[in-house]
């Protein structure tokens, strides 16, 4: 493989994921990029990303080549691609699509399965991947070239995508409820809206960058904060009754079962479409 600069990367299904990508990739070497219906799209042009209407000759003209369709389309667009994706490295970042139905669905390309999040688009994604069996000398340093175009990013076993799904690529979701809550509060007691996001995203910003630099567990910095008798416990009260920690230690087990769940149904869904594709030749 080339080194990252000179990778033609092409983007399948040019989404918020998709979009993402494409827009962190472009400004560093050519990314062509594909969505279902292939209208102009000022933001990825602007960009310098060639958007194409036909995915086989995005993935043939590609080096490496990027799945960011929903889960149901990634079965369906490996059949249609698979041959332009053969002796290539293919990033899928779909949730729930294992290894296993990717390399089955397109034997002679080589899969790394990632998952990332939507601050890729500011470069500041948390990305997580595994790669599958028969990579080739460089193939792993242009999809690392790739994630770091996106944010962090780290190797993992596959085994721990579907949780990791629920944590790094839903979190933002997760996040956001909570900053939206906090602004809510200080607009309740009279902050100006304005005053009330910049404070929420800045405190959390800041407690997160201190939760990695200082190498503390949570508890610890929770406790420097919370003066006895002071401010900060009134409010941690007020959690604790809302059993705030339950709650959210529920979602991202419900998240995690349901990327299990998107698991099996996608198994039998690869399989239905291997007999439809079959049916079809035969
Ligand atoms: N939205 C998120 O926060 C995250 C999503 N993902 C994964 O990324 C993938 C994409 O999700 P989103 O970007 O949210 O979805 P999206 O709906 O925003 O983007 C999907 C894109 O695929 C295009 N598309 C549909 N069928 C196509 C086809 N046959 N050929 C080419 N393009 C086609 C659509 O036009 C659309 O632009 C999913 O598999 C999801 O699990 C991963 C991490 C985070
Ligand atoms: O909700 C979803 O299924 C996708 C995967 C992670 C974030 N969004």
């Amino acid at each position: 493989m080339k080194g990252r600069n000179e990778l033609k990367v092409a983007v399948l299904g040019a989404g918020t994921i998709g979009g993402a990508v494409a827009e962190a990739l472009a400004p560093h070497g050519p990314v062509v990029a594909t969505r279902k219906r292939a209208e102009p799209n000022p933001r990825l042009e602007a960009a310098g990303v060639r958007l194409l209407g036909d995915n086989g000759e995005a993935a043939g003209w590609a080096d490496l080549v990027v799945l960011a369709v929903k889960p149901r389309q990634v079965v369906p667009v490996l059949l249609e691609v698979g041959h332009a994706c053969a002796g290539k490295p293919v990033v899928s970042f779909a949730a729930a699509i294992s290894l296993e139905i990717l390399q089955r669905s397109a034997p002679q390309a080589r899969f790394f399965r990632a998952m990332t999040n939507t601050a890729a688009r500011i470069g500041q994604a948390f990305t997580v991947f595994a790669p599958g069996r028969g990579m080739e000398e460089g193939d792993l340093r242009a999809a690392e070239g790739l994630f770091a175009r996106l944010g962090d990013w780290q190797q993992v076993e596959e085994t721990h995508l579907d949780v990791l799904t629920a944590m790094a690529g839903s979190g933002p979701a997760y996040i956001y409820t909570v900053l939206e809550a906090l602004i809510l509060g200080a607009l309740r007691v009279g902050l100006p809206r304005d005053l009330a996001l910049q404070a929420a995203a800045h405190t959390a910003i800041g407690a997160a960058h201190l939760l990695l630099e200082s190498g503390e567990h949570p508890a610890e910095l929770r406790d420097q904060v919370t003066t006895p008798g002071g401010v900060t416990i009134e409010g941690i009260y007020e959690l604790e009754e809302g059993r705030v920690r339950t709650a959210f230690m529920k979602a991202v087990c419900a998240a995690s079962a349901k990327a299990t769940e998107l698991a099996e149904a996608a198994c039998l869904q690869a399989e239905e479409c291997r007999v439809r594709s079959l049916q079809r030749v035969g």
